[in-house]
């Protein structure tokens, strides 16, 4: 055991109000919070924060900072406004440091190419890689069909097809499940993520509940901690605020996942083309001469929309939450 005090590195595997749990040389231990944290109005740590601390091997251990973070997922949080007009608005970082997202969709009724749009927006955003995983290949027999759909998103992602079942494709995903290496996997529900992730810490980490192919339908069963650490050396990051993220965080992601349309913004006759009507349009052109298609551009039109909407919808319920708050006072 190392001497009380002695300084050393650590990540954030579970947050519960004050008190962390993190993985260090020494194991997993107990840390709460060095008390400036709280005057001075410092980044408190979230899951897959690195941090430095103050050992304790008789008691929980200090924080004392955390480092800077290369990839973050975030959502804004409207809570504390004041009635009638903004004044803060929070960001509510839900998992740090990650470098690969795992988009899990599944090959069959279930997957939705919008989705795994959306989850590529976030990904991007997000500061890490994305990779969409497509799976049960087992029992679809026509794979190329799926494929073509996600390449329509873009010619440059990741995909992979596996059966965590039947270990189709299991080989593929070696590249990124490095010693070091921390993934955050995001899929809706009965895409087959627990099972995955079982196959790839060889053990039953999360409980899998079994469901019937024929309705698609799949149950939240996945409870353990928020970031798993495989004695392989590749942590696994799942947090329900994850499961939870909003569309209406992703509107950069989206600019980078069709940068090939928003490159053409800047060579339309007018600055301020709606991309319509208009003259010499850049975007109209390339649908055109079939440098970009059809599909792509509404695809990037309707998800532009929706983000719209939604940043729309979240200040809307912020204020409606308040009005109500304010009415029962
Ligand atoms: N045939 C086949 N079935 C699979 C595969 N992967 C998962 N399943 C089945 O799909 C169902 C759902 O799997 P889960 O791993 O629990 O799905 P999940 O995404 O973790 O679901 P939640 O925990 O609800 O988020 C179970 O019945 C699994 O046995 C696969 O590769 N092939
Ligand atoms: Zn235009």
């Amino acid at each position: 055991m190392k001497e009380n005090g002695t300084q050393m590195h650590a990540i954030v595997c579970e947050v519960q109000r004050e008190l962390f749990t993190l993985i260090c040389e020494q194991g997993e231990i107990h840390a709460k919070l060095r008390g400036a944290f709280y005057k001075e109005n410092s980044i408190f740590p979230v899951v897959g924060d690195k941090v430095l601390i103050h050992f304790n091997q008789n008691g929980d251990s200090i924080i004392e900072k955390v480092f800077e973070r290369k990839s973050k997922f975030s959502r804004t949080d409207f809570s504390g406004h004041a009635a009638g007009y903004v004044k803060t608005i929070k960001e509510q970082v839900l998992a740090a440091n990650f470098d690969y997202v795992f988009i899990v969709d599944s090959l069959n009724k279930n997957f939705n190419v919008n989705r795994i749009t959306r989850y590529i927006s976030l990904a991007l955003k997000s500061g890490a890689k994305p990779v969409v995983i497509l799976t049960k290949a087992d029992l679809c027999n026509n794979v190329d069909y799926y494929i073509k759909e996600v390449k329509s998103i873009s010619e440059k992602i990741d995909i992979c097809i596996i059966s965590a079942k039947s270990g189709i494709g299991m080989k593929q995903l070696d590249s990124y499940l490095k010693r070091g290496s921390t993934i955050v996997l995001l899929g809706s529900s009965g895409v087959g993520k627990s099972t995955l992730v079982n196959e790839i810490a060889g053990e039953e980490l999360m409980k899998v509940s079994e469901i019937r192919e024929d309705d698609s339908k799949g149950r939240h069963t996945t409870t353990h901690r928020q970031l798993i650490m495989l004695p392989s050396g590749v942590a696994i990051i799942d947090t329900p605020g994850i499961r939870e993220l909003g569309m209406w965080e992703a509107s950069e992601g989206i600019d980078d996942t069709f940068s090939d349309i928003t490159e053409l913004f800047g060579d339309c006759k007018y600055s301020n083309c709606t991309h319509t009507t208009e003259p010499s349009c850049a975007v109209k052109k390339a649908i055109e001469n079939k440098i970009i298609s059809n599909e792509r551009w509404k695809l990037y039109c309707q998800l532009k929309n929706e983000d719209e909407w939604g940043k729309n919808k979240a200040i809307y319920t912020s204020k409606q939450k308040l009005k109500n708050k304010i009415s029962r006072t």
